[in-house]
């Protein structure tokens, strides 16, 4: 086994702190062939499928590979924008400008890059990109404001299977979740606050988060208690009370029971309830994406109007929006505590004046 390192390693170079924005990933086109070997790396990752692994790939590869790609390229094709992939543009955003407020407030001493979980660009290609630059210290930061196993357990998986095969591993520190942190809360609420002001208020507000199979829940999963809290906070923060609000879950995927209500079952039932004007908003995800855009803004919409309701609108997730860089900027300035403490300046001693001193290399 020969482990990955940097020969070359120039003793002068200041040891720099790396910030890795992650999300979860898209493919490289809204076509077929894209969608193949996207679905497949993402659908074969045992944290998002539960299932016993033989029976999977028979499931997988005999079964969904040869339907779903299809059908996911047309979805796809109704959220690209002339620059690729509206998730891939938010995280490329989002990494930038937070970029851009840290080195404003810290000097260089910050990098920030971002990756994606699933297809391109790849975790372990930022991961050398940093470690090539000076990053001694790193913070991983995905972007799912609840965690998950499928989400930010995977992601720490991929982030872990990357060091294996490194020869020096930089100091490291993970972000688990921030579904209940202060400053998140109110960007989220402000969001809300803001669209009211324009739009006015609706009978109800629905807070959507991606669901996942109920056995993970019952298996110990804190996602859908996380879910759950965002949305008490935000209500909280808004002063709603509980029957203005509810929380539901959507992108159900396969046979299995997943975490309920379901959000196009919800949407399809309010209108006999007399509820027939509604707010979306969905606060489990960081960036607008195909869930968000296609599958909230036009296909439950469709699912409402259709039923009866009136009134239908979608609040836009944060994206690169101000106060979202300021609020993960302060994450990443709480979570870099100790770290940031530290001046951080070249070593002292550069190789050759320890060479002079008689160490060897
Ligand atoms: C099959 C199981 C899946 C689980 C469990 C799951 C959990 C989960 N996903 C997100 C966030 C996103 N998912 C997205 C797309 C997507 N998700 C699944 C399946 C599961 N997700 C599939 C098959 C797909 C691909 C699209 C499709 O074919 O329907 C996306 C959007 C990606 C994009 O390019 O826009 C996000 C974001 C969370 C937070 C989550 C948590 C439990
Ligand atoms: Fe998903
Ligand atoms: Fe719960």
């Amino acid at each position: 086994m020969t482990y990955s390192g940097f020969p070359e390693f120039n003793h002068d170079q200041a040891p720099r702190i790396g910030v890795l924005v992650t999300n979860l990933g898209t493919p490289q086109a809204p076509e077929k062939r894209a969608l193949k070997p996207y679905l497949k790396q993402f659908l074969s990752d045992p944290r998002v499928v539960e299932i016993p692994r033989l029976l999977w790939w028979f499931i997988l590869n005999g079964i969904i590979l040869n339907i779903r790609p299809r059908r996911s390229a047309e979805a796809y094709k109704t959220v690209w924008t002339e620059q690729g992939s509206p998730l891939l543009l938010h995280t490329r955003d989002q990494a930038q400008a937070l970029q851009a407020k840290l080195s404003g407030e810290l000097g260089e001493q910050v990098l920030v890059d971002f990756a994606m979980r699933y297809g391109q660009p790849a975790i372990d290609g930022a991961i050398e990109r940093l470690l090539e630059r000076g990053v001694r210290k790193l913070l991983v930061l995905p972007l799912y404001p609840q965690y998950s196993g499928p989400t930010g357990g995977s992601t720490f998986d991929a982030v872990a299977a990357d060091f294996t095969r490194r020869r020096w591993l930089p100091d490291f520190r993970f972000v688990s979740h921030y579904c209940d942190h202060p400053g998140y809360i109110a960007a989220v609420a402000d969001s809300i606050r803001r669209h009211w002001e324009q739009h006015g208020r609706a009978q109800r507000l629905i807070f959507s988060y991606h669901g996942e199979p109920r056995r993970y829940l019952d298996n110990g999963d804190p996602y859908h208690c996380q879910c759950h809290k965002t949305s008490r906070l935000v209500a909280a923060d808004l002063g709603l009370t509980e029957g203005e609000y509810m929380t539901s879950f959507q992108s159900r995927f396969g046979r299995e029971e997943w975490l309920k209500p379901y959000t196009d079952e919800t949407l399809k039932s309010l209108p006999a309830e007399g509820i027939n004007a509604v707010q979306i908003v969905c606060p489990g995800f960081s960036a607008d994406c195909l869930e968000t855009i296609e599958e909230i803004g036009e296909e439950n919409r469709e699912y409402f109007m259709e039923a009866g309701g009136e009134r239908y609108e979608y609040i836009p997730c944060l994206n690169a929006e101000q106060a979202h860089i300021e609020f993960l900027a302060t994450l990443v300035r709480e979570q870099l505590q100790g770290w940031l403490d530290t001046p951080v300046t070249a070593p002292e001693v550069t190789l050759e004046q320890a060479l002079a001193k008689g160490a060897t290399r």
